[in-house]
């Protein structure tokens, strides 16, 4: 490992149960910082209830850590909104926020987004198909964020459960991390490789970072913001902290060779410094099975500038 990695290891790693939660309401009421949790949720609606009650039981009512706790619904066509509602979370449709912007589908287009419809200065992010989770990973999340005044950005991880039927539950899961993102970072941004889990779906961030990010519409708002905050702020602004273990739903092969793909485009397209736009030759994936035969898959390349660059960020425009 080489010596930067080292040394951001020793000195930017957490752990979660460094952080309590009523001790972290009493530092951020001294500085006057106020936490939003967004929740991104594209048909969750057998999961995003438990999350959004687990926290709001415990960081909204016993302790108030999180002063917004907000479901993006990301074009559901379930009843992901009204399982939210019922819970407890402020739902906003994504497609309805700021729709003189616009709308694409994806995960990064809901986290951009909630940068309209929120006022945390601190923004926690939590995936709504958990099914190994707790309250903790915003804890932790939040102290990590808060421990250092130069960390802006905060990646949770976790021994990741992969629990397929028929095997016997492992730690083996994170195909896309594992086989992309991070050969990816050890490759060309070494200094990154001691990110456990650069796609972290639970990570934090400060306000005035998030608004100032080019984001990818689809997956590829993860890496492109570890990347980003990297070549403008160094090392030093980031920092991770070990959440425990986390369970999720599990996507196919194919679903999650799309989400490949679009990382590829995104890491290209900030090969050479600032992120440019993405540039491709084609912008499918042809994929084969022996019984459905060829299917063609559209690579979702479009990004978003910094929020703060459009109009009617400032007034925080619904
Ligand atoms: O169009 C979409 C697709 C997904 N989601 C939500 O985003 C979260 C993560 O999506 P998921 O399909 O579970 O992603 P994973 O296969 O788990 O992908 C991992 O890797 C991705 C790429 O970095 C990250 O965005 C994920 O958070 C991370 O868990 C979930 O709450 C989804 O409901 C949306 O809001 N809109
Ligand atoms: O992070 C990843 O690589 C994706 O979320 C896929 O995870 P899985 O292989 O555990 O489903």
């Amino acid at each position: 490992m080489r010596a930067p990695t080292r040394d951001w290891l020793a000195r930017h790693s957490h752990v979660h149960g460094d952080f309590d939660a009523a001790d972290l309401v009493e530092r951020l009421e001294a500085k006057g910082e106020r936490v939003t949790v967004v929740i991104p949720a594209r048909n969750e609606a057998a999961t995003v209830g438990e999350v959004v009650t687990g926290l709001r039981h415990e960081l909204v009512e016993r302790v108030p850590l999180v002063s917004e706790l907000v479901v993006i619904d990301s074009d559901s066509d379930d009843d992901t909104s009204a399982v939210a509602a019922d819970a407890g979370a402020t739902v906003h449709r994504s497609d309805e926020i700021a729709a003189h912007l616009g709308s694409h589908p994806g995960k990064g287009e809901a986290l951009w987004k909630s940068l309209f419809v929120t006022s945390g200065d601190l923004l926690v992010f939590v995936d709504a198909d958990l099914t190994e989770w707790g309250p903790h990973f915003v804890t932790g999340l939040v102290g990590a964020l808060t421990a250092d005044p130069a960390t802006m950005l905060v990646k949770g991880w976790y021994d990741r459960v992969l629990d397929v039927p028929g095997q016997s539950p492992s730690t083996e899961g994170g195909r896309v991390t594992e086989l992309v993102a991070r050969p990816v970072l050890d490759l060309w941004w070494p200094d990154l490789a001691g990110v456990v889990q650069p796609l972290a779906g639970e990570w934090a961030a400060r306000r005035a970072l998030m608004e100032s990010l080019t984001v990818p519409t689809g997956y590829g708002v993860e890496i492109a913001s570890l990347i980003d905050t990297h070549r403008r702020l160094g090392l030093g602004a980031i920092a991770q902290v070990d959440l425990g273990a986390r369970a999720h739903r599990h996507q196919k092969d194919h679903d999650l060779a799309v989400m490949a793909a679009e990382l590829l485009a995104v890491v290209h397209a900030r090969r050479d410094g600032e992120p440019r736009e993405v540039e491709v030759v084609a912008d499918e994936l042809e994929q084969f099975t022996r019984d459905g035969g060829w299917r063609t898959r559209p690579v979702p390349l479009v990004q978003r500038p910094p929020a703060v660059t459009q109009t009617g960020y400032s007034e925080g425009l619904a």
